[in-house]
C-alpha cells in the first residue's frame, strides 16, 4: 500500500545543505498500522510531508497504491491526495464556524458529492466514532477527545488508501508505557 525506496531529503539554507533523511526504505501493507517515533528535529514531519505528496524528496521513490507519487505534477498530486490520503492533524484543524457534521462532510464537498449523500456518510461515521449526538454542535462545544473523533471521522469520509496522523505529546512518555527512552521525546 505504501512503499519507500531509497528516499533521501536535504534542505538548502543559503550555502548550507542539511541532509535530513538518508536512504529510507520501508513498506506498509494494507491494514497495517505503523508509528514513527523520533526526537525533535529528526525528520518525522519531513518524511510525513514526502509520503503525503506535499513535498518531493531529493532522491528516491514513494509508491502509494503502486503509483510513484514522486513523478506526479502538482495538479495530479492534488487530485491523488484528495482521493487516497487522509490526514488527522495534531491540532485537529476543525473549522470553528461549521458544525461537527459539516466539518466531517467537507472533504466530500470538494469531490462534488450530493448534500444528502455526504450528510448520510458523515452521520454514519459520527455514529461509528461515538459522537452521533454531537453532530449539530460546533467544535468549541466539544471536549478535546471528541474533537479528535471529528477529525478521525473527517479523515475517513473519503475512504482513503492511507491515513497520516500526527501527534506531539511531550509529557506522557511515562504514562503511555514508553518509559524514558533517550531517543524519544514524545513526538510521533
Ligand atoms: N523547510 C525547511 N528548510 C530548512 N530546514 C528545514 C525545513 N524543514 C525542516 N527543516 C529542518 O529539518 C530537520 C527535520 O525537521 P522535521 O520538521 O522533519 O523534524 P521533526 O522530527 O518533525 O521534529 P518535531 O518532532 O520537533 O516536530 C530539522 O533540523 C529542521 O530544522
Amino acid at each position: 500500500m505504501l512503499r519507500l525506496e531509497n528516499v533521501s531529503h536535504s534542505f538548502k539554507n543559503g550555502n548550507e545543505v542539511l541532509k535530513v533523511l538518508h536512504n529510507i526504505q520501508f513498506e506498509v501493507q494494507k491494514g497495517e498500522m505503523i508509528a514513527l517515533l523520533g526526537s525533535s528535529g529528526s525528520g518525522k514531519s519531513t518524511l510525513l510531508n514526502l509520503m503525503a505528496g506535499l513535498m518531493k524528496p531529493t532522491e528516491g521513490h514513494i509508491y502509494i497504491a503502486d503509483q510513484d507519487i514522486v513523478k506526479y505534477g502538482e495538479n495530479k498530486l492534488a487530485v491523488f491526495r484528495r482521493k487516497h490520503i487522509g490526514f488527522i492533524f495534531q491540532a485537529y484543524e476543525l473549522i470553528p464556524t461549521l458544525t461537527v457534521r459539516e466539518n466531517v462532510e467537507l472533504p466530500l464537498v470538494f469531490q462534488s458529492v450530493s448534500p444528502s449523500k455526504r450528510r448520510k456518510k458523515a452521520m454514519e461515521l459520527l455514529e461509528m466514532t461515538g459522537i452521533g449526538d454531537k453532530a449539530a454542535l460546533y467544535p468549541s462545544q466539544l471536549s478535546g477527545g471528541q474533537q479528535q473523533r471529528v477529525s478521525i471521522s473527517r479523515s475517513l469520509i473519503t475512504e482513503p488508501s492511507v491515513i497520516f496522523a500526527v501527534r506531539a505529546d511531550r509529557q506522557s512518555g511515562h504514562q503511555n508505557g514508553r518509559g524514558n527512552h533517550p531517543d524519544y521525546d514524545g513526538a510521533e
